[in-house]
Parts: structure tokens; sequence; C-alpha cells
């Protein structure tokens, strides 16, 4: 099958600064990837990054985005606001949101819409936890997020993207195998195209959970693996840029 041109998006959570900002930037900004690539920092260094970035191809989002519109809402981030700071994307239904949260696949449905009315592409995160995987629980919990987030929207060509993030390979050293990951991915597309029909093809479907430059290459070369979404070893930018630049000769 014909691979999309891969997008390799950098989660720093809860993590990073003005530090990590100049030091990533100053590494990434004159390479030349043949990657998307996307940077997603905590909210309050998004237009410190953004005005970085200026006439780079890197795109800068956000880890969160409120499901309000605007009003008396404290705390909360809206898509719009986002998209005029500079956003070209956003994190939705992260499980460490889902988990420390409780955010919900509906509340999640409700961000998708905000953030696609505002011209922000929304990459919605799924995955089951251990217990969930070791009881062969998977495909239904994966379902079951992908169709309470995604039936009956209609994309009208804005792009979307979807992030396979097994819970248990968060953070843990441990990647779900070139065989999970194969399988669930294949799984994830085949659900979008009941849902979205055609528009499914433009759906970048991500793997994310302890992505590394030594099994980056590996994952990219599963089918309907479109692209990485990375946690720690985003954080170290050399580490980050080995990891875009093996993305990039896949
Ligand atoms: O949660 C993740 C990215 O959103 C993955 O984190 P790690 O790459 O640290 O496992």
């Amino acid at each position: 099958m014909t691979k999309k041109a891969p997008l390799v998006v950098a989660n720093w959570k809860l993590n990073g600064g003005t530090d990590l900002i100049c030091t990533s930037v100053a590494s990434i900004r004159n390479q030349n990837f043949n990657v998307q690539v996307g940077i997603a920092p905590p909210y309050v260094y998004i237009s410190e990054l953004v005005t970085f970035l200026r006439n780079s191809p890197i795109m800068v989002g956000s880890q969160n985005v409120s499901k309000f519109e605007s009003g008396a809402f404290t705390g909360e981030t809206s898509a719009q606001m986002l998209k005029e700071v500079g956003c070209q994307f956003c994190l939705i239904g992260h499980s460490e949101r889902r988990q420390v949260f409780l955010e919900n696949s509906e509340s999640c449905r409700t961000k998708v819409e905000r953030a696609l009315a505002a011209g922000v592409m929304p990459i919605i995160c799924i995955g089951e936890n251990a217990q969930q995987y070791e009881m062969g629980l998977t495909r239904d919990i994966l379902y079951r997020q992908l169709h309470h987030t995604l039936e009956g929207l209609s994309l009208n060509g804005q792009s979307l993207a979807v992030a396979y993030e097994p819970v248990w390979a968060i953070g843990t050293g441990r990647a779900a195998s070139v065989e999970v990951v194969g399988e669930v991915h294949q799984f994830i597309f085949d659900e979008l195209v009941v849902m979205l029909g055609e528009d499914a093809n433009s759906v970048q479907i991500l793997y994310g959970g302890s992505v590394k430059k030594d099994n980056a290459a590996e994952l990219l070369a599963i089918d309907h693996v479109d692209g990485l979404l990375v946690g720690g070893a985003s954080l170290d930018p050399e580490h980050f840029v080995q990891i875009c630049r093996v993305a990039g000769t896949g």
C-alpha cells in the first residue's frame, strides 16, 4: 500500500519551558525532514513557540481544548483561542486526560466538533489499559472510543488524526509489538471507513507509547501507521530530531 507522508508529533505533557523551546527549535528548525512535524507544549508556551517557528513548516499544537466555546468556565481554553494564537492541531482525549481528569468519549466528541469548527486539526487519542489488554478487550474499548467520538461526523475536507496509544505502553519503555500495532491500526482504519466512508483515507493514524529512535522505523513500516506521537523522547531535542529523521527516510 502507498504510505502517506508521516506526521510526527511531540507531546511535552507537563514538561518543558523556554529552555526546551530554545534548544528544540534550534535543533529542529533548519532540518529538512521529509515529514510533517508538530510540537504540543503546555498552553502557556504555545505563543512563544509559534513565534520561534514562524516561517517554518513545523506545526504547533495544544495538548487539550475546552468543550465550551466561551463563558464562565475558569481555567479553560477554547478552540477559537487556540486558533487565534496559531495552533494548528490539538490533542483530544489523551489517556492521561481520561484517567486523571475523568474525560469521556462524549466530552471528546464535543471537543472534536469545537476544534473542527475553529479550523484546528483534532488528534483523537484512544487506547486500552493494561487490564483491558490482558482481558482481550482492546477492540471493544477502541470501538467504543472511536464510535462515540466520530460517528456521524462530517469532515468536509478538514484534517483529522487518530492516535492509538495503549496505556500500558505509555512511559513504560515497552512499546506495543509490531503484530499488535499492525492488527490494531487495521482495525481502526476499518472502523474509520465504516464511519467516515471515503474520508477515512485522509485520516492519519498515529501510534504512541514508548516511541524511540530505535523503534520508530519498524513502527512506521507497518500498514496504516501514518505517524508517531512521542512523549518522553520528545523532551530530548536530539533524540526527537533523530526520530523525525528516521521517519523521513522510511
Ligand atoms: O503519551 C504519549 C504521547 O502522547 C507517549 O508517551 P511516551 O512516549 O513517553 O511513552
